[in-house]
């Protein structure tokens, strides 16, 4: 029997590589006559390199950055094993947890960072850079991360402006001189893990802002700004960026790159499926567990968990869940879907408790699937 571990990051409490490890021994407590494959996966956001590096190999490259504060942080990124393609998780650079929550303000923090490590990897040689955003701290529509790459922005007195949300709308020039020119031979592919547009109701600043630290008016004015900033690059580039699904991801740094360079958007969790072999996986296994720390409503829609609940449709293959917390509306919704659901928790107990007991409650409860998929009724 094959059974492929693939859950997603318990949020808060443990990385999807040590869910993996602890359902592997909950089975393995039980038997050894099973042949278990531990895929850990991410949507695009904070983790991805962890579940590529693991998944794919290759070389992790350490770098000191500029984080979304403007000051320094470490960061890495991983170069596969052509030597050609890197991949970049902004969170690494613009992470919302590399911001204290007091701090957190999307007027003042840059992507600056995002484009110290695009032009790392590629002074390291590569052509081809997989950047996958999401779990971002700003709204500055990637002006942080073009500057870095040598992209100028001027107001209206000639000023050179800081990339950062604060800025956006006093752009007035923009000047592409200074670019650096081996950006032209690079192609960008970007992994988003959301579908939003640009500005609007549905954009960056009014869906993700407010979880960024921004109030009612510091959305309304981040938003007034990446309507401009979309303006100006139109005006520069004739590109028109805040169309594009995707574009309104990560405070709109999608955008930034499909207008100066060779960038396209696309589903983060599609892309990370390819990358991994997951259709492949799914289809010669006989059993798969995945999971993630809140099972609700939105579990199904666009997040992780649906690309491999719809492969696992599509293979007719058993889908297990594991979850921190599932929400009592998930039994409604995916009772009839997966083959089981499971809390891994043991009682009435707080999340702090719950979060420190992780690793040996995944276990605990893996090894209980385990007893009952192995008992002999007969
Ligand atoms: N070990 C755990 N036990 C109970 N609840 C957990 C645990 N780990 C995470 N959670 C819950 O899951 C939430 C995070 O949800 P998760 O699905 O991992 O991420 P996302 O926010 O991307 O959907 C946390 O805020 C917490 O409420
Ligand atoms: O960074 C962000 O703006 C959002 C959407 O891309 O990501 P998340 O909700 O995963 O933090």
């Amino acid at each position: 029997m094959k059974i492929l571990l693939c859950p997603d990051s318990f949020k808060g409490s443990l990385s999807s590589h040590k869910v993996c490890n602890a359902i592997k021994r909950g089975f393995l407590r039980c038997t050894h006559k099973v042949e278990i494959v531990e895929k850990p996966v991410a949507d695009g956001g904070e983790g991805t390199i962890e579940a590529l590096y693991y998944g794919l190999g290759g070389r992790l490259v350490k770098t000191e950055i500029t984080g979304p504060l403007w000051e320094k942080v470490n960061a890495q990124y991983l170069i596969l094993d052509d030597q050609k393609t890197a991949i970049i998780e902004m969170a690494q650079a613009a992470g919302l947890t590399l911001v204290p929550i007091q701090k957190r303000n999307p007027r003042y923090t840059t992507t600056f960072g995002v484009g110290e490590l695009v032009n790392n990897a590629v002074k390291n040689g590569c052509k081809k850079v997989i950047l996958a955003i999401g779990g971002s701290a700003t709204n500055d529509g990637g002006m942080g991360a073009l500057a870095a790459l040598g992209v100028k922005f001027y107001d209206e007195n000639q000023k050179l402006l800081p990339g950062m949300g604060e800025n956006l709308l006093k752009v007035q020039t923009i000047d592409t001189e200074g670019a650096e020119k081996a950006m032209n031979e690079v192609e960008i592919l970007i992994a988003s893990d959301v579908k939003n547009s640009l500005f609007g109701p549905e954009g960056a600043a009014s869906v993700y802002a407010p979880q960024k630290g921004a109030n009612e008016e510091d959305v309304f004015f981040l938003d007034k700004g990446l309507m401009h900033f979309s303006k100006v690059i139109r005006e520069k580039t004739g590109k028109e960026v805040d169309s594009i699904p995707g574009s309104g991801a990560a405070g709109g740094i999608g955008a930034g790159f499909c207008g100066f360079f060779n960038a396209q958007i696309t589903s983060g969790i599609q892309l990370i499926m390819e990358l991994l072999n997951f259709e492949e996986e799914i289809a010669t296994s006989d059993l798969i567990i995945s999971g993630e720390g809140k099972i609700d409503r939105q579990t199904l829609y666009g997040k992780l968990i649906s690309g491999i609940y719809e492969l696992c449709q599509k293979h007719n293959k058993p889908l297990i869940l594991l979850a921190g917390k599932v929400e009592e509306e998930a039994y409604s919704i995916y009772g009839d879907k997966v083959l089981a659901l499971f809390s891994i928790v043991n009682g009435p107990i707080n999340e702090d408790e719950a979060f420190l007991k992780a690793e040996y409650l995944v276990e605990n409860t893996s090894y209980n699937i385990a007893k009952l998929i192995f008992h002999n009724f007969s």
